[in-house]
């Protein structure tokens, strides 16, 4: 029988096209939705050159009509959404006393308005076909232990928790599961980037905090998230899965210190 499809928000790059990847191979038609067209379009070719069923949604995840039109383009292709991964993020270092307040509304709105548009799009239209899914919100571990120079994004990505938790209890009698993920530190583009660890060298310290001495791939994270989000673990809702190699019960790299230049004790 076809499967319906998976919907993944920021699925052009870095860990939400391993995890369009990782769902393709398992059978899944996959939607990538993002707001860059190139990033869309280098995705597409190469998952349809591995042989997966690719369409490109534009989207700003901010944005409740382009959410909207991307669900709609989805179920006019694939007939059925069965799976929606909540992944695109928005996240720079700064210090709590200097971020502007466009700067908050630019994360706060990506990651949890995004997620909330998403979510309650697809939510509402399986309640109302009688259709059971599934829900995976990529969040991270400072979600509950807090963080220093990412207050914006600790502050969505501790919403976002809490939505999955009360979503979970809410829509558990229509079918519908509704988890989270929270990866350790990838090497992804725009986060190396934004974050500060592009430098090969930076990643050696960063690795040198982890219990397991590295950081993530993609594919590992990847992995764990489509088992979650996908029927393998049918009794699992509310949850949240850590995939960190422990790093958060060392302590998450308190990021103020690298914008104050005390990097390396
Ligand atoms: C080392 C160990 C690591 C270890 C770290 C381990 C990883 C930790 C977990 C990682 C989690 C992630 O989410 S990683 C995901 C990283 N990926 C991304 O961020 C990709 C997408 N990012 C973006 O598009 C942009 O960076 C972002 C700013 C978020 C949104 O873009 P927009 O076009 O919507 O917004 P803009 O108009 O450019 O900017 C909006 C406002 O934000 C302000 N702003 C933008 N960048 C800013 C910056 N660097 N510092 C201050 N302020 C900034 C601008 O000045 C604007 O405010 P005004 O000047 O007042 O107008
Ligand atoms: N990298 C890491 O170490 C960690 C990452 N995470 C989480 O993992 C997830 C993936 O991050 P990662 O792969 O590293 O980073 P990326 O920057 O590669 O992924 C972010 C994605 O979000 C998309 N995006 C950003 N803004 C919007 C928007 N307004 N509307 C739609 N899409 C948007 C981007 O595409 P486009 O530019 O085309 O819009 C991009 O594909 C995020 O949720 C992040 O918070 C958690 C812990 C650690």
């Amino acid at each position: 029988m076809e499967k319906g499809a998976a919907i993944v928000t920021g699925g052009g790059t870095g860990l939400g096209l391993a995890i369009s990847r990782e769902l393709g191979r398992r059978g899944y038609p996959v939607v990538i939705a993002s707001r860059k067209q190139e990033h869309l379009d280098a995705a597409a070719r190469t998952l349809t050159g591995e042989g997966i069923q690719v369409l490109t949604a534009v989207c700003d995840v901010r944005d409740r009509e382009q959410v909207k039109a991307a669900v709609d383009a989805a179920e006019n292709r694939f007939g059925r959404v069965a799976l929606l991964v909540n992944n695109a993020a928005g996240n720079f270092v700064v210090k709590a006393e200097e971020l502007s307040p466009k700067g908050w509304e630019a994360v706060r709105g990506i990651v949890l308005d995004g997620t909330w548009h998403f979510s309650q799009e697809v939510g509402k239209r399986w309640i109302a076909q009688g259709q059971p899914g599934s829900i995976l919100n990529i969040i991270a571990t400072y979600a509950w232990t807090g963080a220093a120079g990412v207050v914006h994004s600790v502050s969505a990505k501790a919403g976002v928790l809490a939505m999955t938790r009360s979503l979970a209890m809410e829509w558990g009698k229509f079918g519908i599961r509704v988890n989270a993920l929270a990866p350790g530190i990838m090497v992804t583009e725009d986060a190396a980037k934004n974050l500060g660890y592009a430098d090969p060298a930076v990643q050696a310290l960063l690795a040198k905090k982890v219990p397991l001495r590295r950081l993530a791939s993609t594919e590992e994270v990847a992995f764990l998230a489509c088992d979650l989000v996908t029927d393998r673990h049918p009794y699992v809702t509310g949850d949240c899965w850590t995939v960190d190699g422990g790093l958060w019960l060392e302590g998450f790299p308190n990021l103020r210190r690298f914008v104050d230049g005390e990097l390396g004790e």
